[in-house]
């Protein structure tokens, strides 16, 4: 059985999902409910904070670690991947769910976001079947909470009409993505910080994609003393080198093929590196040649908003870039609409030269 478990003891609200009452779509799983007795045995979704607390505060301490894996949700292979790995480090993984409307501009793409919660916890329930069998099940819960939970004063977009606590890391959240998304950093930030406060993890775990939000919240979990460590996952790609995202879905047709351009042009200023060249400038100017081009032979479907040879703890562009030491070549593109309906999609990508 699928224990969706939305408050008080774990017996009540296992026979709460039961009834019809419950709000959370029902895995379409469940109307083969024997088939999936074992399938869903471990895994219980939690949509409160008082009923996660329950289940997490119910762990004998000495035996056990727990690792967050914190989603958006429209969990596709690179958030498996991460949680794969929580799996091989932790005996309890917990996986959050939660499209988080704070780190949203009123002009962004918040409302057309993927939203497929029944099929996220079946693929994390899949996942937890096919782990290594001394990892098998570790997979235990799934926090998924509502908006109201998480901000009871509300979140309006408008961050000038917002009310309450809110967690900014400076000077980083400025910089990169928060050059163009300024209110992006702070609503992770802020939500990191709750969703840490709440799920009381060991370990958590996030991907290289998103590699300038793993040097942020690093700092923040040093910053405010918590005692968690932060891992970083590699990026999954399609075939064709795309780095896998939520927002892929938006991408179909020649939106889709045009996407690529993004890591050709990361993978042209890295074999300028490799080819032996140290100056950042002949890197960058490669790689904006490649999204220019791109951008010509598409018709004008891709826009470049930033390349960047920036060092792991500042954030800071480097003029050369020093063998051994890391530094991190990001980039930002939008995808243009092709017809009416479709939305810009941002697309970010990196690599790390050494
Ligand atoms: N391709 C990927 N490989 C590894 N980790 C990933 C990948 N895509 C996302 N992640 C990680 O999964 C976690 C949750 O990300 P999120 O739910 O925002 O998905 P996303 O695919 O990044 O969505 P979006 O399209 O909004 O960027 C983050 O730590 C993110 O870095
Ligand atoms: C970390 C995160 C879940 C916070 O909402 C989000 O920014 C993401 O999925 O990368
Ligand atoms: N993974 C990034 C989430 C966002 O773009 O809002």
């Amino acid at each position: 059985m699928l224990s969706i478990v939305r408050s008080g003891a774990l017996g009540r609200t296992i026979h709460k999902l039961n009834s019809t009452s419950s709000r959370l779509p029902k895995p379409s799983c469940l109307t083969h409910r024997k088939h999936h007795i074992y399938k869903y045995s471990t895994m219980q979704t939690h949509t409160t904070i008082s009923s996660y607390r329950a289940w997490r505060t119910s762990l004998p301490p000495s035996t056990t670690s727990v690792g967050v894996i914190p989603t958006m949700g429209a969990l596709h292979a690179g958030h498996i991947s991460l949680v794969r790995h929580a799996a091989l480090e932790n005996t309890h993984v917990v996986v959050t769910i939660f499209l988080n409307p704070a780190q949203f501009s009123p002009t962004e793409d918040l409302a057309a976001y993927p939203k497929t919660l029944p099929a996220d916890l079946a693929k994390l329930q899949a996942l937890n079947d096919s782990l290594p069998s001394d990892a098998k099940g570790r997979v235990s819960a799934v926090f998924a909470p509502t908006v109201g939970e998480m901000y009871p004063l509300g979140i309006p977009l408008n961050r000038s009409e917002q009310v309450g606590t809110f967690v900014e890391v400076v000077p980083l959240s400025a910089k990169l993505e928060g050059g163009t998304r300024p209110h992006f950093f702070r609503g992770v930030a802020t939500v990191c910080t709750k969703l840490f406060n709440i799920t009381a993890p060991d370990r958590v775990y996030f991907g290289q994609k998103d590699i300038q939000q793993t040097v942020i919240l690093r700092r923040l979990l040093a910053d405010l003393c918590y005692n968690v460590e932060l891992r970083v996952v590699p990026t999954e790609r399609e075939a064709d080198g795309l780095a896998m995202s939520s927002r892929n879905v938006f991408l179909e047709g020649r939106r889709r093929d045009v996407a690529i351009v993004l890591y050709k042009a990361l993978k042209a200023a890295e074999g300028v590196y490799l080819s032996g060249e140290g100056k950042a400038s002949e890197m960058l100017k490669v790689a904006r040649e490649v999204v220019e081009r791109g951008k010509v032979e598409s018709g004008g479907m891709v826009e470049l908003d930033y390349v960047s040879l920036n060092e792991g703890g500042l954030l800071e562009e480097v003029e050369v870039v020093e063998r051994g030491k890391g530094v991190i070549l990001s980039a930002a593109m939008w995808v243009n609409p092709t017809k009416e309906g479709e939305g810009r999609v941002r697309l970010i990508d990196n690599l790390i030269l050494d």
